[in-house]
């Protein structure tokens, strides 16, 4: 496993160890043992997976009271991910880290808890799978405008994203809600 650390404190990108053959390939994609030597001792409780058409862009969105760290792959196409600092007292607070995922090069990309959280879908169709650290708590779910020009993300088509009703209302950054 390779690992790629960012100027922001928390997240990593992980290249897991791929082995090939005639078969096809194998690789361990979590092993709880070898994450929590890396550092990662998130306790993960639930898997998600979606599935989204081209443009499709989901975010940007976190969790209070019931925080998650995630753990996200690609396994059919290519996402670009993103993952926005709202750690209060962070020093990068409102900064942004991001990561190309793609079923070819199997990386993953983890996300610690204080992060907003969103993807936007390259190729023609994605599947996206991830682990989370705490349940789902849809009262707790909140949300961050993806295009709010503060945040200064380069979506990969900003132009036409194929949004949830609930994602075209979210707040701007500077009204960031974490109660
Ligand atoms: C997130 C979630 C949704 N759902 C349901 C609620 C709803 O009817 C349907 C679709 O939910 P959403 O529109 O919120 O799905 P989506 O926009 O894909 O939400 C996800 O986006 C990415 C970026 C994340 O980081 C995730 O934590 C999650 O917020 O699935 C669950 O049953 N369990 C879950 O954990």
């Amino acid at each position: 496993m390779e690992i790629e650390k960012y100027d922001i404190e928390g997240p990593l990108l992980l290249k897991p160890k791929v082995f090939r053959d005639h078969r096809g390939f194998f690789m361990e994609a979590y092993n709880k043992r070898v994450f929590e030597e890396l550092g990662i001792i998130s306790d993960f409780v639930q898997d998600n997976h979606s599935k989204s058409v081209k443009h499709t862009l989901r975010g940007l969105h976190y969790q209070v009271n019931r925080w998650q760290a995630k753990l996200v792959r690609v396994i059919q196409g290519e996402i670009w991910d993103v993952a926005v600092d709202i750690r209060p007292n962070s020093p990068t607070y409102g900064k942004s880290v991001c990561a190309t995922l793609t079923c070819a090069n199997q990386h993953q990309f983890y996300i610690p808890v204080g992060f907003a959280h969103g993807f936007q879908v390259v190729s023609e169709t994605a599947e996206v799978i991830y682990k989370c650290s705490d349940f789902w708590s849809p009262e707790d779910e909140r949300g961050v405008l993806w295009s709010d020009p503060q945040l200064g993300l380069n979506w990969p088509n900003p132009d036409s994203p194929i949004l949830s009703d609930k994602d075209l209302k979210h707040p701007e950054f500077k009204n960031l809600r974490l109660d």
